[in-house]
């Protein structure tokens, strides 16, 4: 089995300092390192109840990454990995936002040092303002032809008005390292509109998440997924995912609002670009 870092990760851990990192195959399966200190058992906890849940309905269920179970893998030391499938092997171009959900990050049984660390960066960031942050992204760049990615560090500094403006670049066709150049949003009904687009598959979400109590998404994140390789012809091929459940608690018959409250808050944040875009295109 062939095993390489992924292309196109946008957040989280990476290899470093002798930890493993994820990898990919070339079958479109992705793996995730089981992480220490509980994470990577209520992951797997999370996906073993997920996958055998019989009442999550199948238009719901395809919003998160199929599971194959965990496995040894020799590349990575024999280390203990999830298996999931690989939300981008069918992508030659792709561009990716991950959106941290919620206004908190931590829950209450977490340590003192976690909420603690938490906290700090929830305020820093957007997270208690607008209930969601970007943690990463990536996009490509279709004057360069490379793909470009902020700096994480400056990333997660920004507040409500940088927010709108990463939105904006994630869907724009001109040179995205120039600041001084204002993004075009020339993708922006083709990724964020239209009966496939991001916006439709989040109202989708969101019903969903104004009936389910089965589980608390803490700390999770959406993943926004397109094509540039087809945008200009077959179309966008835009997906949301969920993705990170080192934190999911059971819901014990209560509303998820903190994932539900930032889920609201970001549709309303891709509706006003949409807006936007066709009132520039209407003058
Ligand atoms: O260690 P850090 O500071 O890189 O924090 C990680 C976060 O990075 P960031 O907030 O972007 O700096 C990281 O955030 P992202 O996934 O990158 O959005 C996770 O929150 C990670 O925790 P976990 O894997 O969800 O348990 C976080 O790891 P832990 O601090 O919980 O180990
Ligand atoms: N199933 C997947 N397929 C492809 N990429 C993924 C998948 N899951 C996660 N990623 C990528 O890895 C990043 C980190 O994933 P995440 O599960 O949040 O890890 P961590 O727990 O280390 O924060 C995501 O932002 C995304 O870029």
């Amino acid at each position: 089995m062939h095993l390489k870092a992924p292309e196109h990760q946008v957040a989280g851990h990476i290899a470093k300092d002798g930890k493993p990192g994820p990898l990919v195959d070339d079958k479109g399966r992705f793996f995730k390192p089981l992480q220490g200190d509980s994470r990577g058992e209520i992951e797997v906890k999370f996906y073993e109840s997920f996958s055998s849940n019989t009442e999550i309905p199948d238009h719901i269920r395809r919003y998160f990454p199929v599971y194959h179970g965990t496995q040894a893998v020799e590349g990575s030391d024999g280390a203990a990995m999830i298996v999931l499938e690989n939300l981008l092997s069918q992508y030659s171009k792709p561009s990716v936002m991950d959106v941290k959900m919620g206004s908190r990050t931590w829950y209450p049984e977490a340590s003192e040092e976690y909420i603690q660390k938490c906290l700090r960066k929830d305020a820093r960031s957007t997270t208690v303002s607008s209930g969601f942050r970007i943690s990463g992204f990536e996009v490509y760049d279709h004057k360069e032809l490379s793909f470009w990615k902020p700096d994480r560090k400056l990333l997660n500094g920004i507040k409500v008005d940088g927010v709108r403006l990463a939105l904006r670049k994630f869907v724009s066709s001109n040179t995205l390292s120039d600041t001084s150049s204002k993004p075009d949003s020339a993708f922006a009904s083709s990724v964020y509109g239209g009966s496939n687009g991001v916006l439709t598959q989040l109202l989708e979400l969101k019903t969903w998440f104004e009936n389910q109590t089965f589980y608390h998404f803490n700390s999770c994140s959406i993943l926004i997924i397109y094509e540039n390789e087809s945008i200009h012809d077959d179309g966008a091929r835009a997906q949301v995912k969920l993705v990170d459940f080192a934190h999911v608690h059971d819901g014990n018959g209560v509303i998820d609002h903190n994932f539900l409250g930032g889920l609201c808050s970001f549709i309303n944040f891709v509706r006003d670009i949409l807006q936007s875009s066709d009132e520039s295109t209407d003058n």
